[in-house]
C-alpha cells in the first residue's frame, strides 16, 4: 500500500515552496524531482495548502503510478476508491463468452449488486443467456469545409470511390498495427462534409487508436483532394454524446442478449408474473421512454454498464452509448417470459486505456479477458458479451421489482 505521507526531503520542500509561490506550476512538478511518487506527493501537499484542506485518504493506494502518470492521469495527486461487489454466477452462451461468470461491479448504489445478482441467478437457473455480436466498428468522424456545393459533392464522390478507401486502408498502417479501416460513410450539411470512419480495433476499445489513424487519413485527404479539415472529430462519430446515429448505425460492438425464463422461476425469484413484467416493460421501457423522447428504451442499462466499466478499467464516459439499450419482453407459447436486450454501442477493450491498472486488471482477470485475446479481438468481444448478459440480468431484476411493487422497499432496505 502506497502512503506517501507528509515527510519531504529538502529538495522536495524547496519544490513545494516554489509551487506555492507560483514559481513552478503544479503541472511541471515532475520535471524537478527524481521520481513520479515525489511529484504526486508535492502536488497533493501543494493542493492541501492552496485549498486549505487536509487529505486523509487519497494518499492511500496500491496503483503502480509509473504507468498511470505516463498514460492515464495528468497532475496525479492520489486515488479514489470505489467499493467492488460481485454478482453471479451468470451463465452465458455466447460466441466468445461461454460458461459461468462472476461479474465485478464497482458501485456505491445500494441494491444494485443485489439486483444484478438476482437477475444472474434467474438467468443461470433458466439455462443461461444467449449472446451474439452483430457488428463491430469503432467510429471517428472528422469534419471538412468546402467553398461551395459543387466542391462538396466532388469530395463525397471521391470518398465513395473504392480506390480512395483502399488508399485510406493502406495509409493507416503508418499509425496502427492492430487497427483496420472497415468503411467510411459521408454526411453532408450545406458546404460541410463529415466522414464517419468505422474501424475494427481488435482488443482495444480503440478511441486513441482510431483518432491517430483518422489523423493520418486526414493528411492523405489534404494531400490528394485538398479539402479543408476543420476538426478531427466533427461529432458525427459520435463519441460520448447521446446521438441517434450511434444508436441506429451502431458504434463499437452491437450486442444482443436473450433468455427465456420459466413462469414458475419468474414467480418464485422475481415475485411477480411474466404478464406483469411484460406490462411494466411495455408501459415503462417502451411507451414511457418514447413519450420522454429518450434514445434508450431500458430501465437501467447505464447502472450495470457504469459499474462494470469502472471495475474493468473502461472509459466511464461511454456509459452514454450504453444507455441506447432497448429491452423487450414477451410471453412465449408456453407462458414463459422471453426477454432480450439490444446494446447498439458497447465501447470496451481489454488492452490500453485503464485496463492495465492493477485493480482493474484483477477484474478483467476475473472475467478471463485481460490483455490480448489468443486471436486479437476475441477478448474484447468476450467482454462485450459479458456486459450485455449483465445488462439483461439488471433489466430482469429491476423490471421484476417494479412489477412486484418492490422498488421502494428494496432501496429502503439496502440503499439507505
Ligand atoms: C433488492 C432485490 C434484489 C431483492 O429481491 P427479493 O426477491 O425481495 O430478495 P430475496 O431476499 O428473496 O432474494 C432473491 C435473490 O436476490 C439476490 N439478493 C437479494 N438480496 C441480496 C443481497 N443483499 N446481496 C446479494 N444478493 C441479494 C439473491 O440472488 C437472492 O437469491 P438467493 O441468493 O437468496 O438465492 C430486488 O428487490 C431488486 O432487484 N430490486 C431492484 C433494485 C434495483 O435494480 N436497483 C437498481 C437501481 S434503480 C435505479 O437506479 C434506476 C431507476 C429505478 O431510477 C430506473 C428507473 O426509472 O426504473
Ligand atoms: N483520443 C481520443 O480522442 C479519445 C481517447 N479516449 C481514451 O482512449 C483510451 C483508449 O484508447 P485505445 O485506443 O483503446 O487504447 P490505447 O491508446 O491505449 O491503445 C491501445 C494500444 O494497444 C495496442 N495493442 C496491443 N495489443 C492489441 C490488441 N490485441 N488489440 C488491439 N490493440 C492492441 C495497439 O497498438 P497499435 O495502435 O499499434 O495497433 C494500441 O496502440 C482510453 O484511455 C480512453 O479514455 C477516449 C475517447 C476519445
Amino acid at each position: 500500500m502506497m502512503e506517501s505521507g507528509r515527510n519531504l526531503n529538502l529538495q522536495e520542500k524547496d519544490i513545494l515552496n516554489k509551487v506555492l509561490s507560483g514559481e513552478i506550476s503544479i503541472r511541471k512538478v515532475a520535471m524537478f524531482v527524481e521520481d513520479w511518487e515525489s511529484a504526486i506527493k508535492i502536488r497533493r501537499l501543494a493542493i492541501e495548502e492552496l485549498a486549505g484542506v487536509e487529505f486523509e485518504n487519497i494518499q492511500n493506494y496500491s496503483i503502480d503510478t509509473e504507468n498511470v502518470v505516463k498514460k492515464n492521469t495528468e497532475n496525479m495527486i492520489g486515488a479514489v476508491q470505489v467499493p467492488l461487489g460481485v454478482a453471479g454466477p451468470l451463465n452465458i452462451n455466447g460466441e466468445y463468452a461461454q460458461g459461468d461468470f462472476y461479474i465485478p461491479l464497482a458501485t456505491t448504489e445500494g441494491a444494485l449488486v443485489a439486483s444484478i445478482n438476482r437477475g444472474s441467478s434467474v438467468i443461470t437457473g433458466s439455462g443461461g443467456a444467449n449472446v451474439r455480436i452483430f457488428q463491430n466498428s469503432m467510429t471517428r468522424a472528422p469534419v471538412f469545409k468546402f467553398e461551395n456545393l459543387e466542391r462538396t459533392k466532388k469530395f463525397v464522390d471521391w470518398v465513395k470511390k473504392k480506390s480512395t478507401l483502399e488508399k485510406m486502408k493502406e495509409k493507416i498502417k503508418e499509425s496502427t498495427r492492430y487497427g483496420e479501416l472497415l468503411n467510411v460513410e459521408s454526411f453532408v450539411l450545406g458546404n460541410t462534409a463529415y466522414l464517419r470512419f468505422g474501424f475494427d480495433t481488435k482488443d482495444a476499445m480503440g478511441m486513441n487508436m482510431v483518432t491517430l489513424a483518422t489523423d493520418v487519413i486526414v493528411d492523405l485527404i489534404v494531400d490528394e483532394f485538398g479539402a479543408d479539415p476543420i476538426s478531427l472529430s466533427g461529432n458525427m462519430c459520435s463519441d460520448k454524446k447521446p446521438a441517434a446515429v450511434s444508436s441506429i448505425n451502431g458504434r463499437g460492438k452491437t450486442v444482443v442478449a436473450e433468455v427465456t425464463i420459466p413462469r414458475d422461476t419468474v414467480e418464485s425469484k422475481l415475485k411477480c408474473t411474466p404478464d406483469e413484467m411484460v406490462e411494466v416493460n411495455y408501459r415503462k421501457n417502451l411507451l414511457g421512454s418514447a413519450r420522454a423522447g429518450s434514445l434508450g428504451f431500458n430501465a437501467h442499462a447505464a447502472n450495470v454498464i457504469a459499474a462494470m466499466y469502472i471495475a474493468c478499467g473502461q472509459d466511464p464516459a461511454h456509459v452514454v452509448e450504453g444507455s441506447y439499450t432497448i429491452t423487450t419482453m414477451d410471453i412465449d407459447k408456453y407462458g414463459n417470459l422471453y426477454c432480450t436486450v439490444t446494446l447498439p454501442a458497447v465501447a470496451v477493450g481489454t488492452v490500453g486505456g485503464g485496463t492495465g491498472i492493477g485493480t482493474q486488471r484483477d477484474c478483467l482477470n476475473l472475467l478471463g479477458v485481460s490483455g490480448s485475446g489468443e486471436k486479437p479481438g476475441e477478448n474484447s468481444k468476450k467482454l462485450a458479451e459479458i456486459v450485455a448478459a449483465s445488462v439483461l440480468a439488471g433489466e430482469l431484476s429491476l423490471i421484476g421489482a417494479q412489477a412486484a411493487g418492490h422498488l421502494a422497499r428494496a432501496h429502503a432496505k439496502l440503499g439507505r
